[in-house]
């Protein structure tokens, strides 16, 4: 079995094998169409990580760099059993839910002269500094609080033991190639290790280490240690809502059965045929629409090679799906508590 199996040779395989989730090429095709004009947009492009999002740091410096490998390791199921009862958190008069909760959590405690992003702090955090940092302005504690606990000290021990403290340093050492990056951080840190069995055979998502991968880019603006020349082997990021706004545009579908345990609120494991399904349909899905905008704009003549890649098409599905959560309310997406997504 391969060490580190690739997650677009993963999501092929689960595509070609998959029984409850099918990838609609016509509603692929439509996609693509939608989004032809949006694609050469200012936001669609890697400026808007920043411009978009007021809680991304501002700095492309080491500590913005450690912010984001901080928010990555903890960035996890955030979804609420009950939608009207969820982890909120307030930070400078705005309420934040879901994933800006996090990241709202972490500047407030930054705010407070908390040195959450400090590997040397957050390596020998103990579970009331971690219940205090991510504490709730709701009745609703943040999903999982032991697990964060425990991927903090463990990634907070390695990045002291093997990379001097600071993500930065691990960044360097990929010299700008983000495969290298990614298998750099699946060696190193075991959260995250995304992976699982289908059809006897071992498959990855990586969906942390990806987005880690592509929030380092990111925050780095593609510049410096972070212009990756192969930032486009990268997939989407395979987590709960990009599955939601696929089938929502129409361009994944699932078998009635599969709709039906959904719209029940089952509870899936990690790992279960439905859900490395979902996953891995999700990632084919997008590979497939970024193809065929790709090929719509070599038809007009157009090389956006540069400008279309599955990172930039993730945010911006990641973004639609945020801002068009009422329209979405019938689409359910799948449940399962997890440190993966
Ligand atoms: N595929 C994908 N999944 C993403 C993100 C992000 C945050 N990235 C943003 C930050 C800067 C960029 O500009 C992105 O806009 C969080 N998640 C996942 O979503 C889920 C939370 O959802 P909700 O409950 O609605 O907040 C949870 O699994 C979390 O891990 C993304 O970008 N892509």
């Amino acid at each position: 079995m391969e060490m580190f199996p690739s997650p677009l040779e993963s999501a092929k395989f689960i595509a070609g094998n998959s029984k409850d989730v099918s990838v609609d090429e016509e509603g692929v095709r439509r996609v693509a169409e939608s989004l032809f004009d949006k694609a050469s947009a200012a936001e669609f492009g890697l400026a808007g990580w920043k411009s978009l999002h007021e809680l991304n740091p501002r700095a492309a410096s080491e500590e913005a760099v450690n912010w984001v490998f901080l928010v990555d390791t903890l960035n996890f199921s955030f979804w609420a059993e009950q939608e009207e009862q969820k982890y909120l958190v307030k930070y400078k008069d705005k309420t934040y839910s879901g994933y800006w909760s996090l990241c709202a959590a972490v500047n407030r405690a930054l705010d407070d002269g908390i040195p959450i992003t400090s590997a040397s702090y957050f390596a020998t955090m103990t579970l009331d500094q971690v219940r205090h940092v991510f504490r709730s302005d709701t009745e609703v504690p943040i999903p999982l609080i032991e697990e964060r606990h425990q991927v903090l000290n463990e990634s907070g021990t390695v990045l002291l033991e093997k990379f001097g403290g600071s993500f930065l340093t691990c960044v360097k050492m990929s010299e700008k190639n983000a495969q290298k990056l990614l298998h750099l951080i699946l060696e190193n840190f075991p959260s995250y290790r995304d992976e699982a069995v289908f059809e006897k055979k071992k498959v990855s998502f990586y969906k942390r280490a990806q987005i880690l991968v592509a929030d380092t880019w990111s925050v780095l603006e593609g510049k410096g240690d972070g212009s990756f020349d192969d930032i486009s082997t990268l997939t989407i990021f395979a987590d709960y809502r990009i599955p939601q706004v696929l089938v929502h545009l129409k361009a994944m579908k699932y078998s009635e059965e599969l709709m039906k345990k959904l719209r029940e609120g089952t509870i899936f494991q990690s790992g279960d045929k439905e859900e490395v399904e979902i996953r891995g349909c999700s990632i084919w899905c997008c590979a497939l629409i970024c193809k065929h905008l790709l090929e719509l704009y070599e038809k007009k003549g157009q090389d956006m090679r540069e400008k279309i890649n599955a990172v930039l098409l993730d945010y911006y599905l990641w973004d639609y799906a945020r801002d068009h959560r009422e329209e979405m309310k019938d689409t359910p997406f799948h449940r399962v508590r997890c440190i993966y997504y």
